[in-house]
């Protein structure tokens, strides 16, 4: 007998067979694709098992509709706060942060076509794998901070690999990126114009080895140079290294508005004002997340993000995700009201304890895999 929890994941990840590609479409439209536990286990069943299938040479995954994926499935996970379920939003996450994992380490290439918006989560599922396609319809953002949540999903692995500090201005501003300036600063491994995509597709679904040098032959011939547009943030990678390298978050503020004194400036105004608007915990938790990040591999990345996130489950340290998702999601005023309000107020042992393993809580156990890139190998934290 199929169960509905069995229903749902099936209708949620679309699956088609072409030879030895496997397509995977995220199929949750109406909520941009927002990553349900089902699709999470789903998912990471899929991949496991394909891992396993010498059969399979190639995974794609896409979304339907005008999104990839817009972040985690907030709606359940804001009542498991609310009703004190903290351990279920943890088991959610640590199924996450292990799909995450699986696909960092993945034997078999993964394509991943980011035709639309890119957020969060739907950053967890694309970023870590071989290819990356953007388009002229992408949108990309790690928009955590301003709901009160940090760039998780083994972002701080991702995000400090970016050139300079670009990865703690995107981290920290929730700034949004285009197809181009994801290809400019590698978030992208490509950019195809959308109306070839179902050539690309088609094409990609006749490679017949796991070397990902034929996926990516065949990515080449389909991709264009693209120009950053001339506002870009891209252009603005001095200012953002002689700002955003500095040690705390209020040292980042008070350069950013030493530099506006200097070089009064829309970017840099706009930039202060996204950062005064944000969480100051999320901020000071998200900086000192991504500077740590720069030293580790992918696997300690998610073990600390899960430490991270069972703290911001249980609200022992902060509510603000409660806040966060209320003025983003639910009432939609984007007006949030913060506690502490003030970065001042948020002293460093605060902070720590957000790193720190919650009482009573193992940390996640990442599975064992065959085939580490030396860099996602977990050691112990
Ligand atoms: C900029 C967006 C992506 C698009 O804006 P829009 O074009 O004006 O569209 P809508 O905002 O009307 O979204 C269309 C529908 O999709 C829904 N949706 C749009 N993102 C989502 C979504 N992540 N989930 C669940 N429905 C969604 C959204 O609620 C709405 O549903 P409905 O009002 O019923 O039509 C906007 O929806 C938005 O800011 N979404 C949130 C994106 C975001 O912050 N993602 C970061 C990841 S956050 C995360 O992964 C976990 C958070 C979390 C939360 C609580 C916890 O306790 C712990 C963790």
């Amino acid at each position: 007998m199929t169960t509905s929890t069995e229903m749902a994941s099936h209708s949620q990840i679309l699956v088609e067979e072409k030879s030895s590609v496997r397509t995977l479409t995220l199929n949750r439209p109406k909520q941009l694709n927002a990553l349900s536990s089902n699709m999470i286990s789903r998912l990471l069943r899929l991949f496991r098992a394909y891992e396993e299938d010498p059969s399979v040479t190639l995974v794609i995954l896409k979304g339907q509709g005008r999104a990839f994926c817009a972040g985690g499935d907030i709606p359940p996970l804001l009542s498991y706060v609310i009703q004190g379920k903290w351990r279920l939003g943890a088991a959610f996450f640590a199924d996450q942060y292990t799909l995450n994992y699986v696909l960092a380490t993945c034997s078999k290439a993964q394509v991943s076509i980011l035709n639309g918006i890119v957020m969060g989560a739907g950053a967890g599922v694309s970023i870590h794998g071989r290819f990356r396609i953007a388009t002229e319809n992408t949108v990309f953002a790690m928009p955590e901070t301003a709901l009160g949540l940090f760039p998780d999903v083994g972002a701080s692995y991702f995000l400090s690999r970016l050139p300079g500090f670009f990865g703690e201005y995107v981290g920290l501003t929730g700034a949004r990126l285009d197809g181009a300036e994801m290809l400019a600063c590698g978030l992208a491994t490509h950019f195809v114009p959308s109306t070839r995509l179902t050539a690309l597709e088609a094409e990609l679904c006749t490679v017949a080895s796991s070397d990902p040098s034929f996926a990516s032959t065949i990515l080449d011939a389909y991709t264009e140079h693209q120009h950053v547009k001339q506002n870009s943030a891209y252009h603005r990678l001095d200012v953002i290294d002689r700002c955003f390298s500095r040690r705390t978050v209020e040292d980042i503020i008070s350069a950013l508005e030493r530099e506006f004194t200097q070089r009064p400036d829309d970017w840099i105004s706009s930039t202060t004002q996204a950062l005064k608007k944000a969480s100051p915990s999320s901020l000071k938790i998200s900086l000192r997340s991504i500077r740590e990040g720069r030293l580790q591999g992918v696997g300690n990345c998610l073990i600390r993000d899960y430490r991270m996130v069972c703290h911001v489950m249980k609200g022992d340290l902060s509510k603000d995700i409660v806040e966060g998702c209320r003025a983003i999601l639910v009432d939609k005023d984007k007006n949030p009201k913060w506690e502490p309000r003030r970065l001042e107020d948020i002293k460093d042992r605060m902070v720590d304890k957000f790193f720190e393993r919650l009482e009573g809580l193992e940390d996640l156990k990442l599975p064992p895999r065959n085939n580490l890139r030396a860099s996602s190998i977990a050691a112990k934290l």
